[in-house]
């Protein structure tokens, strides 16, 4: 077995999003929380992907991070590479999508390559080079307001460009709807007018998998998951992958069980709501508080909780009260208090026997995976387009997570994911 295509996301969920599409092709799909420690090569699944916590890093650690995640991948095998930020590109001001593509592309040789978040089951669609969440353009949509990377432009040519040397290009809708050959005339046209960086429109599944279909050879492709939903079937169908790869076993799982909510998405915002009225127990953690007193308060509600019932520890709030805990802490602070108590209860829900964890946000699920140990899973079952359970091992035993990104999932995204898994 040899890995088929490497794949490097920008942070967890994000990374769990695109294992999870892969994976509904029925092919193994490997998971990496961080940079492996193990050895590349041996055991490995025709899909590896690498979760990197890079989204928000300086743009030089963000880089560098991204190149030994691609040399691992190499030497495990890879030849084809796939660079996976967020549906809504979602980036600093300085920005990592383009300069990790760009690195990228030297140490693998290639001379050019795509941009496309789109994800049209979850609403994200590109039309001449602008990104629409639902009916909104990006600048106007909830993600103006993103703890972390508001995005204040909805034009991926002008985000991308200031990120990348050399000018940007677009691939317009009507060329995508024409088809793979069209596509593939487009890039060349574009390779030959000097553009290595090329956003290209898509609306549909049906554009996603045209461009796939022209870009499966790329040595690296970049944009959101779905564009990478089809490259399983297609790698099937030329015969690149075997048809014969092992399934797999989910494990038996204890009752008990978490939620642990650090997005402020609005989505995250709703679900949240739509949990406590379903009578959840919940327990609220203020950043001011936390600040002042540390975790020990949310550490003891949750040690006096029935884990059967799958009691909720959530900071999410409205955008208001972020940016009052961000004014008296600063943005980064806020955000690491949250994820460090956050990280504390999975611990803790964890040594009670809490097998099912349910997390939402990027973040949040970077600190609190690294925090239970888990440095690699098997990717499952799908509970929303993107958000997959996952399955791998913490101080000694089974634990299934999922990892939601912010904006994923239906209202009753956390009971859904509780029925999804029962044990
Ligand atoms: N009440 C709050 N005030 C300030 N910051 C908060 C608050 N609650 C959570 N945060 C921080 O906001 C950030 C939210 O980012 P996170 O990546 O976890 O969610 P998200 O951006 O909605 O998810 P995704 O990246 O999957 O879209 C985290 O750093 C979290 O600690
Ligand atoms: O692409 C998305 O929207 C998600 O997988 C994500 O990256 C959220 O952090």
């Amino acid at each position: 077995m040899t890995v088929v295509l490497g794949c490097i996301a920008d942070d967890f969920t994000g990374a769990t999003d695109l294992a999870g599409l892969l994976a509904r092709s029925g092919v193994r799909v490997r998971l990496h929380m961080g940079l492996p420690s193990e050895e590349a090569g041996g055991d490995v699944a025709p899909f590896e992907v690498i979760a990197l916590k890079t989204r928000t890093l300086p743009v030089g650690e963000a880089v560098e991070q991204a190149r030994a995640a691609a040399d691992w991948l190499r030497a495990a095998g890879a030849q084809r590479f796939f660079w996976k930020y967020c549906s809504t590109f979602d980036s600093t001001p300085q920005g990592n999508i383009g300069p990790v593509a760009q690195a990228l592309m030297a140490d693998l040789g290639a001379s050019q390559t795509i941009y496309c978040p789109a994800f049209p089951e979850n609403g994200r669609r590109v039309f001449m080079g602008n990104l629409f969440v639902g009916r909104q353009p990006l600048a106007e949509s909830p993600m103006r307001d993103h703890p972390l990377t508001p995005m204040r432009d909805s034009d991926l040519t002008r985000l991308l460009a200031p990120q990348v040397a050399g000018p940007v290009g677009l691939v317009e809708h009507p060329v995508v709807e024409a088809g793979p050959q069209a596509i593939r005339a487009a890039l060349v046209a574009l390779a030959e007018a000097g553009r290595a960086h090329v956003v290209i429109d898509a609306i549909r599944d049906g554009d996603l998998t045209a461009i796939a279909t022209a870009c499966r050879d790329m040595a690296l492709i970049s944009g959101g998951s779905a564009l990478a939903m089809a490259l399983p079937g297609l790698y099937l169908a030329n015969g690149t992958l075997a048809a014969d790869a092992p399934r797999l076993v989910p494990p038996q799982l204890d009752k008990g069980a978490v939620v642990l909510s650090g997005s402020c998405s609005a989505m995250t915002n709703r679900q949240v709501a739509h949990y406590l009225q379903g009578g959840a127990p919940g327990l609220r953690l203020d950043p001011l508080e936390l600040a002042q007193n540390g975790p020990r308060a949310a550490l003891d509600w949750l040690g006096a909780q029935d884990l059967s019932r799958a009691p909720i520890l959530y900071a999410t709030a409205d955008p208001q009260s972020v940016r009052a805990a961000q004014e008296h802490l600063g943005v980064a602070r806020a955000g690491e208090i949250v994820e460090e108590a956050l990280a504390a209860c999975a611990v803790a829900a964890r040594d009670r026997g809490a097998q099912r964890i349910v997390v939402a946000g990027g973040e949040t699920s970077g600190a609190v995976t690294r925090a239970l140990g888990v440095s690699r899973m098997d990717v499952g079952a799908e509970i929303a387009p993107g958000v997959p359970w996952c399955f791998g091992r913490s101080a000694g035993q089974d634990v299934a997570l999922t990892l939601k990104s912010g904006n994923f999932g239906a209202e009753s995204f956390f009971s859904d994911a509780l029925e999804r898994l029962q044990p």
